[in-house]
C-alpha cells in the first residue's frame, strides 16, 4: 500500500484522478458511445497484460475509472500506474 504522502506525490502527474474511499477515481466523457468502448477494449487489453483491472463505469459516453488493489485493500503502485496507461488510452481515443 502507498502512504498518504506517495498517492499525493504520485497525482501530481495524474492530472484528472481522485482519490476517494481507498481508490483512485477519474471521470471522462467521450465524443460517442463507440469512442468510450472502444478506450474499454483498449483498456481491457492493457489490464490484462498487467494482470492489474479497473473497475470501469460505463454510462452512455461517459466512463469512470477506479484503481485500487483488491488484494490489498488500497490504492499500491500498481494503480498508479494503471492509472497513468489509462491517460495514455484516453489521450489517444478523444477523451
Ligand atoms: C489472482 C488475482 O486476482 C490477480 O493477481 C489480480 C487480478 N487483477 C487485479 N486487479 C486489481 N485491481 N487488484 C488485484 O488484486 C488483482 N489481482
Amino acid at each position: 500500500m502507498l502512504t498518504e504522502e506517495q498517492v499525493t506525490d504520485a497525482l501530481t502527474r495524474l492530472p484528472g484522478w481522485r482519490t476517494a474511499d481507498e481508490a483512485l477515481y477519474r471521470e471522462v466523457q467521450f465524443a460517442s458511445f463507440p469512442e468510450a468502448i472502444q478506450a474499454v477494449n483498449r483498456i481491457a487489453e492493457i489490464a490484462e497484460n498487467d494482470n492489474h483491472h479497473p473497475d470501469i463505469d460505463i454510462r452512455w459516453r461517459t466512463l469512470i475509472f477506479r484503481c485500487s488493489t483488491h488484494s490489498a485493500g488500497g490504492i499500491t503502485a500498481a494503480d498508479v500506474s494503471l492509472a497513468g496507461e489509462i491517460d495514455a488510452v484516453v489521450e489517444s481515443t478523444g477523451g
